[in-house]
């Protein structure tokens, strides 16, 4: 099985959430953290999470700079991290945006992509340029992996470049999609799958049908929903295709225990009913 496969039965089976490890020691109960070096408090934070969610949702999201924040012991967490999802057939993105020089990206997909802190997925940042992102094929076919492109992000600051106006008046983000869809069409196996994913977040209401309807046939990653307040209409309107895609949710469900009187005891179950809460959520907007 294909890895796009892989992740198109996870859907199938558990439902389209993401859980985001944006792991922080703040959210973490001091009894939990009690005798344990940083990287033990982070990764027995995660294991807890990860065994209480791996059947409510498609892929794990581990976004790096809460374990670089650490320093070595984040890191040592984050490597941890990604080999337990391994080990137990669970999927990962390494969300770790990169963009460079195309020598220096052929760095960041050797880093990402094998050893240490091998994932199946990466995000990147598309603004330098294709061959900022060609260094990833290789990888990409060579050793089945795949990307997600940053294209409509969840934040306000998205519109100050994403949105600028080009002559014909479209947007600039449209013209970045419009060559990766042309890129991903090009890798398109024979399963019907492509490698090539777009990030587009949630909080923008007026424009996710035109992004869903023009990549009609791409995978979506789509952050927003939860802690950024995104409407659950937009999420199911930016799922709501033949290629769909998957729901990051971090803080909401890593944080949801502190909303219980005995949530310190029960972290991976308030989680869990986190996950399926959006899920439920999400579907009560129409049949996905
Ligand atoms: O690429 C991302 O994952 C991403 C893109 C985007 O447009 N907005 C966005 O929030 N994210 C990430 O998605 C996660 C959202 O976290 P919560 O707001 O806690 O659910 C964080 O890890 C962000 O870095």
């Amino acid at each position: 099985m294909t890895l796009m496969e892989r992740l198109y039965k996870k859907i199938e089976e558990n439902g389209f959430v993401c859980v985001g490890l944006d792991t922080s020691l703040d959210y973490i109960p001091e009894k939990m953290k009690k005798n344990k070096s940083v990287s033990e408090q982070l990764f027995d934070f995660n294991k807890e999470i990860i065994d209480n969610t791996k059947d409510v949702c498609a892929i794990y999201k581990v976004q790096i700079a809460y374990y670089e924040s650490y320093g070595i012991e984040g890191m040592l967490a984050y490597k941890n991290t990604l080999k337990y999802l391994r080990e137990n057939d669970l999927l990962s993105i390494a969300d770790v945006k990169r963009s460079d020089i195309a020598q220096s990206a052929s760095q960041y997909a050797k880093a990402h992509f094998s050893g240490d802190f091998e994932a199946d997925f990466m995000t990147l940042n598309p603004y330098m340029g294709m061959d900022s992102i060609s260094p990833y094929l290789e990888f990409i076919k060579t050793k089945d992996k795949g990307v997600f492109v940053l294209l409509r992000t969840s934040n306000p600051g998205a519109n100050d470049f994403e949105c600028l106006r080009l002559k014909d008046d479209s947007e600039l983000f449209y013209t970045i999609g419009d060559k990766l869809k042309e890129l991903n069409d090009k890798l398109i196996d024979d399963s019907g799958y492509g490698p090539i994913g777009l990030v587009v977040g949630a909080t923008h209401k007026e424009e996710v049908e035109k992004i869903r309807k023009r990549y009609n046939n791409m995978f979506f990653l789509i952050p927003g929903f939860g802690a950024q307040k995104a409407d659950s209409l937009n999420v199911y309107n930016l799922l709501n295709s033949l290629n769909g895609g998957v729901v990051n949710s971090s803080r909401a469900i890593l944080k949801n225990y502190l909303n219980y009187d005995d949530g310190e005891d029960k972290i991976g179950y308030y989680a869990r009913e986190k996950c399926i809460e959006t899920r439920k959520e999400i579907q009560a907007n129409g049949i996905l």
